[in-house]
C-alpha cells in the first residue's frame, strides 16, 4: 500500500495516452483537411450561381483554419474540441439547407464517428445526441429548414443516422475500455517493476529508470537535495536469533516507519537487504541532516514488536548533499562512506 499510494506521483500512463493522442490527431488531420477541402470544393462551384452558399464557404474556411492553426501549437486538444463543433456545425447547416439538390443529408454519416474520436466516448456520446435531437426536431419541423425531404427520405434517413451513432458508439466504447484496461495493465506492470516485492517500498530500478531522470528534468525544483544512505544495525544478529522471518517483518516495520515520517515529495528506496536511501528533495545539508537525525529517534524509540517478541532497533545513517544533478552519484558515494563511518563511531548515529 505504501509504495501504490506512493506511486500515484511517478505514474507513467503515458504510454497508452500517447498512441491515443497519435489516433485522434490522425482522424483530426484527415477529418479536417479532406472536409474542409470538400466542403470548399462543392461550394466554391457554384460561386457565380444562385446555389452559392457563403455559410458553406465560410465552415469549410474555419474547418481548414482550425487544422493548420493546430500545427503551431503543441497541445491539440482545443483544436479538436473546435474541429468537433464545426462538425455539429456542418451537421446542422446541411440538414437546413438540404445542399447541392437536396443531396445534403448523405454527406452527414461520417460526421458523428469523426466526432466520437475528436470529442472522445463521453463528451462525443453527449454532443452526438444533441444534434441527433436537433436534427430530427428540424426535419419533423420542415417550416424550420429551406431543404424539402419526403417523409420517407426523412425517416429512413433518421432511422440509418441512428443506427451509425448507435454502431460508432458501441465501437468507442468498448476501443475506450480496452484502451484504459491496457494502460491499468502496463501501469501495474511498472509498479511491480519497480517496487520491492518484501516491503513495497520503490527499489533500486526505480531509482535509476524513473527518479534520478525526474530530479535531473527538475533540477531548479528540486535541488538541493540530501541524499541519505540508512542502514539497520546487527541485522545478521536479528536473523541469526529470531529467524529470517521475523528480520523480514523487522524490515517491512522499518519501511512503514520511514514512510510514516517523510514529506509528500520525500523518497524512500530499499536499495538492498538491510540498506535503504532516503532522498530529501529542497533541503541542504543542515537540514536534511535534522531530518536524519529525526528518523534515527524514531527508530530508536519504536521497538518491533509481535507475538511477545520486543526487538530494540536502531539504524545508522550517512548524510550527503548534492547542489546540482550532476553531484548527484558523488553524494551516494558520500553519503555511503559516511554510513561506514557512522558505524565506525558506535552505530545509532549520523554522520
Ligand atoms: N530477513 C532478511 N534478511 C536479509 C535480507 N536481505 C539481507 N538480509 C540479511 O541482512 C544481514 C546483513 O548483515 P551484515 O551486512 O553483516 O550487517 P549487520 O549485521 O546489520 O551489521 P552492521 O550493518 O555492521 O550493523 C545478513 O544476515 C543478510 O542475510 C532480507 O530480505 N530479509
Amino acid at each position: 500500500m505504501i509504495a501504490k499510494k506512493w506511486w500515484d506521483n511517478f505514474l507513467e500512463r503515458s504510454p497508452g495516452y500517447n498512441i491515443e493522442e497519435k489516433r485522434r490527431k490522425l482522424v483530426f488531420y484527415v477529418a479536417s483537411y479532406a472536409g474542409g477541402l470538400i466542403t470548399l470544393f462543392f461550394s466554391s462551384q457554384h460561386i457565380s450561381t444562385q446555389s452559392f452558399s457563403p455559410q458553406l464557404l465560410f465552415l469549410g474556411l474555419l474547418i481548414l483554419l482550425n487544422v493548420i492553426l493546430s500545427h503551431f501549437v503543441n497541445k491539440k486538444q482545443p483544436f479538436f474540441y473546435t474541429a468537433g463543433l464545426l462538425n455539429g456545425g456542418l451537421m446542422l447547416y446541411l440538414t437546413i439547407s438540404g445542399g447541392y439538390n437536396n443531396t445534403g443529408l448523405f454527406w452527414i454519416f461520417p460526421l458523428p464517428i469523426a466526432s466520437f474520436i475528436l470529442l472522445g466516448y463521453w463528451i462525443g456520446l453527449i454532443f452526438n445526441s444533441i444534434l441527433y435531437l436537433l436534427v430530427s426536431l428540424l426535419l419533423l419541423n420542415p417550416d424550420y429548414i429551406q431543404a424539402s425531404y419526403s417523409s420517407d427520405d426523412t425517416s429512413r434517413f433518421l432511422a440509418s443516422l441512428f443506427t451509425t451513432i448507435l454502431l460508432a458508439s458501441i465501437g468507442e466504447y468498448f476501443r475506450y475500455r480496452s484502451q484504459t484496461e491496457l494502460t491499468e495493465i502496463n501501469l501495474e506492470r511498472q509498479r511491480q517493476a519497480n517496487t520491492d516485492p518484501l516491503t513495497h517500498l520503490p527499489n533500486r530500478r526505480f531509482l535509476e529508470t524513473v527518479y534520478l531522470p525526474r530530479l535531473h528534468n527538475q533540477e531548479e525544483q528540486s535541488f538541493p537535495v540530501t541524499c541519505v544512505v540508512m542502514d539497520i544495525d546487527h541485522f545478521k544478529q536479528v536473523n541469526d536469533k529470531h529467524g529470517h522471518d521475523i528480520g523480514d517483518k523487522v524490515l517491512k516495520h522499518i519501511a512503514h516507519l520511514l514512510t510514516q515520517h517523510i514529506r509528500q515529495t520525500d523518497v524512500v528506496v530499499r536499495t538492498g537487504g538491510e540498506e535503504f536511501l532516503v532522498i530529501f528533495p529542497k533541503a541542504d545539508l543542515s537540514i536534511g541532516f535534522k531530518l536524519s537525525e529525526k528518523l534515527r529517534q524514531t527508530v530508536e524509540v519504536s521497538p518491533f514488536v509481535m507475538e511477545g517478541t520486543t526487538l530494540d532497533i536502531t539504524c545508522s545513517f550517512g548524510v550527503s548533499t548534492a547542489l546540482t544533478s550532476d553531484e548527484i552519484n558523488a553524494a551516494f558515494k558520500q553519503a555511503d562512506d559516511k554510513l561506514y563511518q557512522a558505524k565506525r563511531a558506535g552505530r545509532n548515529c549520523v554522520c
